[in-house]
């Protein structure tokens, strides 16, 4: 049977893997932790000899050990100090390389996997489940290794002045950590369960924020935040479980300590006046006891804590094991002998056959060929996959069937890193990082000057706006490019195709949401780029590709019809069917738009 990658064992496992850098600092933690345990202990064998010494009224011997007791203190202070410090560092470094691994295994996620996942669910698992984690090592690791010592060592200790008593103790710790190990087990899953209701609650007040407006104009408040309250209420109701839990196992402990304490002191007590043990060996039990009750309170919260962090880690870990996009393949330096030869197609699909889900296709046996430096345009209607191929050309996605050839080489045997850098994209929907606008047109060719910049947003009819604005190219665009107008965005997102100057452009209905005017200038922009590129473009507005040097009509995941604009309309097709639907209702908006300004007039 294969082993759940997600149980206790295997996830603590995982975690230990992020300590092996750190063997050394952890050994030296080690000794540090070894030598206050030595310190303790010693303090309990000065007290012995103090008391005995006081007895016996020995003036010199009783300064010696009062002295000698005031540097183990010391000592004590001063390795306390370094164990909490080295236990910090190493609990810092740890969640310093988690937090690397797994932004740097986002990076490399397959998009199937963070289009299937809410975004604000993949953030929570990297803030909260982060921070809690982080909480458990800074508190808990130094305790790890020093509780665990202690206790042997005072163990050791007291089987030496009665192991009558030890026994007993013994016996009262077994059964402490027992029954706090079976309430706490429920304990991981809990925490588990939390950080899912948790990411859940995440993700809706991310999109309340991010449709800010749609859920104003709908009137949404009531409906998310019921949403919401559900989801914090169930986070409320497992964090309360496990509050429970804790409660309990920590009062139980309570109860187990104060017994066996007042057991061995009234035992002790009457073991000294029988003249069975000096008051000496009574008082450093007494102290012992003292000492083992820290660890035999502290290891069984311990156990809780460690089940808590584990529930926490293996939602984390769970990022870890989302499959990565490979990282090997032929770099354009292989491959510049095919990428110079303009007889190769610089994009070929044969019989492709897509799905996301492995049920429903979305592409079924596609061919598609691009001529070098002509613009191919693919129509069809709306979920009949045009943007799907644009994701495969682009690696995103790998087709189940069939193959695409980059430059007359397997898309499969290419470096993705190397094929990306041969595409440039202009999309419907532009996303702009939340940086100025130079530094969003120079994402186009990083390390590229002002005089670049401006002379590629010049290029892309943006200049104009830019320079109006009252920070110019300094201005900082907002979240998602927000501060600026669907038409400014694609323009700024055009100016950073122009500095890439990629030879395959790639459009997909970069028009698509344009009033006229913004749409007029985008187009004209558009236009200016795409001289001497091959250009696959995807529009739902068919006049916008009239001038397409091959039109490939697309139904139900395979191309139908191909041609020209004119050899199209002439076959009287599906294409012409489309082409006169939306120039017919074209016509009528536009007529109906006339009736209303002639009325208003
Ligand atoms: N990430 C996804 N996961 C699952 N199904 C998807 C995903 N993206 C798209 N689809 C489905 O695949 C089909 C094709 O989608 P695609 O976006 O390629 O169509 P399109 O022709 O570009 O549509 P439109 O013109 O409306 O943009 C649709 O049925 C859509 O629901």
């Amino acid at each position: 049977m294969k082993k759940n990658r997600n149980d206790e064992g295997s996830v603590l496992k995982r975690c230990m893997l992020y300590t092996k850098p750190y063997t050394g600092i952890i050994s030296l933690c080690t000794i540090v932790s070894v030598g206050n345990v030595a310190l303790d202990v010693f303090v309990a064998y000065l007290l012995r000899r103090l008391v005995s010494s006081s007895l016996a009224s020995m003036y010199k011997e009783l300064s010696i050990v009062v002295l000698l007791m005031i540097l183990t203190i010391t000592a004590g202070i001063i390795f306390k100090y370094l164990k909490r410090y080295l236990a910090g560092s190493i609990s810092t470094y740890i969640m310093r390389d988690m937090k690397e691994n797994i932004s740097s295994h986002l990076e490399n996620i397959k998009a199937l996997k963070v289009d299937s996942n809410h975004s604000g669910e993949i953030t929570s698992r990297m803030t909260n489940s982060v921070a809690s984690l982080q909480r458990f090592f800074e508190l808990d690791l130094s305790d790890f290794i020093y509780q665990p010592l202690i206790l042997i060592a005072v163990l050791i200790y007291m089987i030496f002045i009665n192991w009558k008593i030890l026994l007993v103790n013994i016996i009262l710790i077994l059964l402490i950590s027992f029954i706090a190990m079976v309430l706490s087990k429920p304990i991981s899953k809990y925490t588990q369960e939390a950080q899912l209701h948790l990411g859940k609650a995440n993700s809706i007040a991310q999109d309340t924020i991010d449709g800010i407006h749609m859920v104003k104009a709908l009137n949404l408040y009531d409906t998310l935040g019921k949403k919401f309250g559900k989801e914090v209420l169930k986070v409320l109701e497992k964090n309360l479980k496990i509050e429970k839990r804790y409660s309990i196992v920590i009062s139980i402990q309570m109860i187990m300590l104060i017994v066996p304490i007042s057991l061995c002191t009234l035992y002790g007590g009457y073991l000294a006046v029988k003249g069975d043990m000096d008051p000496g060996s009574l008082i450093t039990f007494v102290f012992l006891l003292n000492l083992m009750s820290t660890p035999a309170f502290i290891i069984p919260q311990m156990i809780t804590s460690l089940k808590s962090a584990t529930g926490t880690a293996s939602h984390l870990f769970e990022i870890l094991d989302w499959e990565q996009e490979r990282k090997d393949g032929d770099t354009l330096e292989k491959l510049k002998s095919s990428l110079e030869n303009k007889e190769i197609s610089p994009v070929e699909l044969s019989n492709v056959n897509f799905s996301y889900d492995g049920t429903s296709k979305v592409l079924a046996g596609l061919d598609l060929k691009l001529e070098n430096g002509k613009t191919t345009a693919i129509v069809g209607a709306s979920g009949s996959g045009k943007s799907t191929i644009l994701k495969l050309i682009c690696g995103f996605y790998e087709p189940t069937e069939g193959y695409i050839n980059l430059f007359g080489n397997r898309l499969s045997t290419w470096s993705l890193t190397e094929a990306r850098s041969l595409f440039s994209i202009v999309s419907q929907d532009t996303y702009l990082f939340p940086a100025t606008i130079a530094e969003n047109i120079s994402f186009g060719k990083p390390g590229a000057s002002l005089n670049e910049i401006i002379e590629a947003a010049m290029t892309a009819n943006a200049h104009e706006f830019i320079v109006e604005l009252p920070e110019g190219y300094n201005t900082l665009v907002g979240e998602q490019g927000s501060r600026l107008s669907g038409g400014q965005r694609q323009r700024i997102a055009i100016a950073r195709a122009v500095l890439k100057n990629a030879p395959i452009l790639l459009l997909d209905e970069p028009t698509s949401s344009l009033d006229i005017i913004s749409e007029a200038l985008v187009q004209d922009a558009l236009e200016k780029i795409i001289v001497g590129k091959t250009v696959l473009v995807i529009a739902h507005r068919l006049f916008t590709i009239k001038k397409a040097d091959d039109i490939m009509v697309l139904n139900q995941g395979r191309i139908v019809e191909k041609g020209t604009h004119e050899s199209l309309i002439k076959k009287d097709g599906l294409y012409s069917k489309l082409y006169f639907k939306q120039f017919l209702t074209q016509e009528g908006a536009s007529s109906n738009a006339a009736r209303e300004v002639s009325g208003v007039c």
